[in-house]
């Protein structure tokens, strides 16, 4: 499920659950284990997450989904890398999808060959990007460019996603040893200043303002869909990514605040 090897003092973590890459239970453990492995090894300096098969990682695997997927939860993985010192980088080929794109949020860093393409495709599929998806694409992308990708599930080229903010920096060749390269240049920067988790969501405007503007596009766009996934929609990608950072700062009184309230229970 996943190759671990060590190359001058970095940690190289290789899905491979081919074709795609998937994260399945195993390939779950596996990572999880690898990065806990890496960051107790006083011999490495930094961690590089790639795939095998030329592809990044296709997300969750759907099939696993039916049974309820296993500890530990891929949440797991990006709550140990954000309290990581060591910089992690996702050197990303192929696509980041689904749960492979918020893998590759979890890390400190992400560098991808420039045919790469990521998105979020979750809610298409009738899920929410459970898997911290709404939290740090905002802190990356900015809050528009975050709802665009998670509302329209499109895939977005490397060049694009690095103007975002997603990508941040585009590479030609092998992407290991670029991967290998890029973070070894990081090891003397403070982990916590470029954790997504820990940045505020960028946004113009008034919340308020913002969050009833998304929600009459979701709406519209999803006319019909059951009930179920609008209430997700609203909990998840309007109100939880502005709720933890923002809440304190809004009116008591704001239809905002009573509506993370009343969903963030
Ligand atoms: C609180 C609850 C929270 C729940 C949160 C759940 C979160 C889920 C997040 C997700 O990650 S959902 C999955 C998102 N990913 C996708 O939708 C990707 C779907 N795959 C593709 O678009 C394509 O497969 C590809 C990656 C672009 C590759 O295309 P290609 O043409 O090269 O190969 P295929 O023939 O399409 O696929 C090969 C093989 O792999 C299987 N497969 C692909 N993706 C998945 C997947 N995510 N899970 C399981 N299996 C997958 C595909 O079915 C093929 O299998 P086969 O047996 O050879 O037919």
């Amino acid at each position: 499920m996943m190759d671990y090897s060590i190359r001058d003092q970095v940690a190289v973590i290789k899905l491979d659950n081919p074709p795609v890459n998937v994260l399945g239970s195993a390939a779950l453990t596996s990572i999880y284990d690898g990065i806990g492995k890496a960051d107790r090894d006083p011999s490495i300096k930094a961690v590089v997450i790639c795939g095998k098969n030329g592809i990044f990682c296709a997300g969750v695997d759907i099939k696993e989904l039916d049974n309820g997927l296993h500890a530990p939860w891929i949440k797991h993985i990006g709550d140990f890398i954000d309290n990581m010192k060591k910089p992690v980088v996702a050197a990303i080929e192929g696509f980041a999808l689904g749960g492979g794109l918020e893998l590759a949020l979890f890390c400190h860093y992400r560098i991808a060959l420039k045919t790469v393409r990521v998105s979020l495709p979750e809610l298409q599929l009738g899920l929410m990007p459970g898997a911290g998806g709404t939290i740090r694409l905002p802190r990356a992308a900015g809050l528009n460019n975050a709802f665009d990708i998670i509302t329209t599930g499109n895939r977005i080229p490397a060049e694009k996603a690095a103007m975002m903010g997603i990508i941040d920096q585009i590479v030609t060749g092998d992407i290991i040893e670029e991967g290998i390269k890029f973070v070894k240049s990081k090891c003397n920067i403070d982990t916590s200043l470029v954790c997504l988790r820990m940045k505020t969501v960028k946004y113009s405007g008034d919340l308020d303002d913002i969050s009833e503007a998304f929600m009459t596009k979701v709406k519209s766009k999803f006319k019909g869909a059951i009930a179920p996934i609008v209430s997700i929609l609203e909990f998840v990608i309007i109100i939880l990514d502005l709720y933890y950072v923002h809440l304190q700062s809004l009116s008591k009184n704001s239809p905002t605040y009573t509506r993370a309230k009343g969903t963030c229970k």
